[in-house]
């Protein structure tokens, strides 16, 4: 008990280590991390030892593996700095890098944006290719995609935040690029997702999904919304399907979020709801969809079978989102509990 009750003391570096060794590879990865992002002296060996992922222009590199299947690069430190000098720059431009993540095998991930080079050099300095995200994102392999998503994202976030919006001074970043510090006051700007709520409705027998007019011809998926400032999750939920569809939902349950870069860096928040078989008439918000429609069980394995995007599609053809999004895996979540309820009747 009087152990508990001592205060809390920063640990040293070497202590930190030591205490680190009795945890999880997954908790000492995380406490590594964190201490990078406090730490820039540590950070910055860290990056000399560390995978340096590039991007130009927030576009990504990338290699093709086998035909059809791309992977993301990482680079050592040596490796970039011999790619910049090669391509005509000092070096310099390597301190700019930002920390991403800890691979499994402990290595400290970076990414870096070398928007003042030509790409065409780069690219065959790496033997790789620039494929902007909206393309690379579904070309890479799950857990790939997200840690190049998270870089653009972070990459843009320190773009477009070199001044205070308070002051209009320069802010300056830390070395891991976690934070940015007003030069003239003590104000600290985070990196900034968005809440977006996306739901699945059920009426018990069918599911309900949307489509904007900006997406690909006959892609349809769950509803989503941006949350509105002050709103708890459920009053998201149930004011974007009151919104686009007029209905009112009930039973709520949350089942998994994602990190989404599309347009910019959204937080999906992603659920089930239900509304009963007698109150499932839509009445749909054609300024924010173009349409919504019910869908049953087999219509739904139909459109599962689809593999996005379908080179020639007839105007009666449905496919769904892709396995990266999270509504693909809410729509999964539901036909799998419809098959189960069916196996048990
Ligand atoms: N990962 C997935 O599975 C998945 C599936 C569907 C949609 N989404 C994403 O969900 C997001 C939201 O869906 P939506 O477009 O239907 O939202 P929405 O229904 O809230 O409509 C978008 C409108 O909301 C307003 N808005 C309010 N706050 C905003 C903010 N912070 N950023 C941008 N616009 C804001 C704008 O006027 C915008 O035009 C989209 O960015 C989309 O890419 C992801
Ligand atoms: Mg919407």
């Amino acid at each position: 008990m009087l152990a508990l009750l001592r205060p809390l003391r920063i640990l040293p570096f070497a202590e930190h280590y030591s205490l680190t060794r009795f945890c999880s590879a997954f908790v000492s990865r995380m406490r590594y991390l964190n201490m990078l992002k406090e730490n820039d002296a540590a950070c910055v060996s860290a990056l000399q030892n560390g995978h340096i992922f590039l991007f130009h222009h927030l576009i990504p590199l990338l290699q093709r593996s086998d035909p059809g299947t791309f992977r993301s690069v990482a680079l050592s430190y040596s490796e970039v700095q011999s790619v910049l000098h090669r391509s005509g720059s000092d070096g310099s431009l390597l301190k700019e890098s930002i920390l991403i993540g800890c691979s499994e095998q402990n290595q400290a991930q970076f990414c870096l944006d070398v928007g003042e080079l030509d790409p065409a050099a780069v690219a065959k300095e790496c033997k790789g290719t620039f494929i902007d995200l909206r393309k690379a994102f579904f070309l890479l392999a799950g857990a790939e995609a997200h840690l190049v998503a998270k870089a653009q994202a972070l990459l843009r976030w320190h773009q477009i935040n070199r001044f205070s919006g308070a002051t209009g001074q320069l802010t300056h970043r830390n070395q891991a690029g976690s934070q940015r510090v007003c030069s003239s006051s003590s104000i600290v700007y985070y990196p900034k997702m968005s809440p977006v709520v996306i739901v699945l409705v059920s009426d018990g027998k069918r599911c309900l999904l949307g489509r904007q007019s900006s997406f690909p011809i006959g892609l349809y998926s769950a509803l989503a919304g941006f949350c509105d400032m002050g709103e708890t999750l459920e009053e998201a939920v149930s004011r974007e399907v009151a919104e686009e569809v007029g209905l009112e939902v009930q039973n709520i349950i949350y089942s998994s979020s994602q990190h989404w870069p599309f347009p910019h860096s959204s937080f999906m928040l992603a659920c089930h709801a239900t509304v009963s078989s007698a109150h499932s008439q839509l009445n749909v918000d054609h300024l924010e969809l173009e349409d919504a429609r019910w869908f049953t069980e087999e219509e739904i394995t139909c459109a599962l079978q689809i593999k996005a995007p379908p080179k020639r599609v007839q105007p009666t053809t449905v496919w769904l989102p892709p396995k990266h999004a999270v509504a693909h895996r809410l729509i999964m979540e539901w036909r799998d509990s419809q098959q189960r309820s069916k196996g048990t009747e």
